[in-house]
């Protein structure tokens, strides 16, 4: 818990700068190669080392998908729903280039770079929303009906991934039938219970349901017109990125990442062969494989409506990066998000955990600790620290962003405030039974040393946000400066 909640650098950060300082060491001045689809020996390399990259093209996704995915894009814009955001790298704050939004289920969390973004729920069965206009809502509803279609795809996609390792006649029988079943997907995930397991083996029935069942979908935006300082990728020369390279974090283990992308076509007036690599004007996604200088990159141009899919550990063993064309463009990024320690429902039980052990009523202000023990302080003052630094402040942080869209935020932060308050209550109590005379030392020194490392956390976790809440005002409000 601690561990994830700090914002400072840690050792895994290190040991990963002196790698790539390692990798960029041994490549000197010069260049990786790359490929892109006018090169030779392009479809080998994505076949052989980018094989769990799947593109889609526009022509595969349903008309109806597009026209509501594209106008949902131009109606978040039109209501100004979209944030960039300030996330840390290496203990250093930075303001995102793209803009974004996440939308997904009610309650639910990502965290990326840590930043925690808070989603604007999808429409689900058994949830009552609020939107601030009909058309959040109906932006909304198109983003989960691309969900559900991306869902499917994943599903066939990896199924038709490991039957191309089975042989011969049979394949296309087989897929056909995959194909038939991966429509609608029953309730257990599988595309039937009879058939797919013996077909699948690698993927049992519970695991290609969890690892298909995108919870979130994070949206970017960017116009690079408006973005004249985007960095130069530095180890193909590939031009200006977008988004830097990466692996999405805080996603279940193998699962997949499905991207729709939309851009508009560029007016063709540009020199169609005046570049070596990559053309410039459109925009690609770019993969190379982790901590590698050996294999070739991999840049995969993007038209209007294609989708990709990152399959199983694709993410793990790869990285990507988005290269900038000329033109506006939308993605939306569709995840299953590990929200173990990130949904509502988490950390209200954490803080009912924690407020078990206040007895009394703090409105009458009759208010006494139940138990003293170490375990139990240690507890409740780590649930006082998540509560504050992976949740309130993070959502105060973002300010008014979520009202933009939706009220659904409003009163279970207002609950979790309450709680924290309540903690605030408890941590002072704490103190005062702590200075209280006649006590065995022996005990109260035990109590102060599991209780100080909590509080000089808080602490210094309250200073680092101190400092980037004032960085961040300076940016957005002086962004000349
Ligand atoms: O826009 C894309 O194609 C992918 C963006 C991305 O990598 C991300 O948001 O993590
Ligand atoms: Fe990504």
């Amino acid at each position: 818990m601690i561990t994830t909640m700090k914002r400072r650098r840690g050792r895994g950060e290190n040991e990963k700068d002196a790698k790539k300082q390692k990798l960029l060491n041994e490549l000197g001045q010069s260049q990786l190669p790359y490929l892109t689809p006018k090169d030779d020996g392009f479809h080998q390399l994505w076949k052989t080392k980018y094989s769990k990259l799947v593109l889609r093209n526009a022509e595969t996704i349903p008309q109806d998908v597009h026209r509501e995915v594209q106008e949902a894009f131009g109606l978040l814009q039109k209501h100004a729903c979209l944030f960039q955001d300030l996330v840390r790298i290496k203990g250093k704050d930075f303001v995102t280039p793209v803009s974004r939004i996440l939308i997904g289920n009610p309650g639910y969390t990502y965290k990326y770079l840590n930043t925690r973004l808070f989603t604007v729920p999808w429409p689900v069965e058994g949830y009552e929303i609020n939107y601030s206009h009909p058309e959040i809502s109906k932006a909304c509803e198109a983003l989960i009906k691309l969900n559900e279609h991306l869902r499917r795809e994943t599903v066939l996609a990896l199924q038709e991934q490991n039957l191309s390792e089975t042989k011969g006649t049979e394949d296309s029988v087989v897929t056909e039938k995959l194909q038939e079943e991966a429509a609608p997907v029953t309730e257990s995930g599988c595309a039937s219970p009879d058939q797919s397991a013996a077909h699948v083996p690698k993927n049992d029935c519970a695991d290609l349901k969890e690892r298909t069942s995108y919870n979130l979908t994070l949206l970017n935006y960017m116009d690079p017109q408006r973005m004249p300082f985007l960095k130069q990728e530095p180890y193909f020369g590939m031009g200006k990125m977008a988004v830097s390279w990466h692996h999405d974090e805080n996603l279940v283990e193998r699962s997949t990442v499905a991207v729709y992308s939309s851009c508009r076509e560029e007016p063709d007036s540009h020199e169609k062969e005046a570049w070596c690599g990559r053309d410039p004007a459109v925009w690609h996604v770019a993969l190379k494989v982790a901590w590698d200088i050996k294999t070739p990159g991999l840049a995969v141009p993007l038209y209007q409506g294609d989708c990709y899919l990152m399959l199983d550990d694709m993410n793990m063993t790869h990285q990507h990066c988005v290269l900038a064309g000329h033109q506006p463009r939308f993605s939306s990024t569709h995840r299953v998000a590990e929200c173990s320690q990130g949904t509502l429902p988490y950390i209200l039980g954490r803080c009912n955990a924690a407020l078990e052990n206040l007895h009394g009523d703090a409105a009458l202000g009759c208010l006494a600790l139940k138990s003293l023990d170490i375990g139990t302080i240690k507890g409740v003052e780590e649930i006082h620290n998540e509560v504050e630094f992976e949740w309130l402040r993070q959502f105060w942080f973002q300010g008014k962003r979520y009202q933009k869209c939706t009220d659904w935020w409003d009163q279970p932060m207002a609950v979790l405030e309450e709680h924290w308050r309540k903690m605030e209550l408890m941590t002072s109590h704490l103190l005062c039974e702590l200075r209280k005379e006649g006590q065995v030392e022996e005990q109260r020194k035990e109590r102060i040393e599991c209780l100080l490392p909590l509080l000089e956390e808080r602490h210094e976790l309250r200073q680092e946000w101190f400092v980037s809440s004032f960085l961040f005002e300076k940016i957005t409000r002086f962004p000349e400066l």
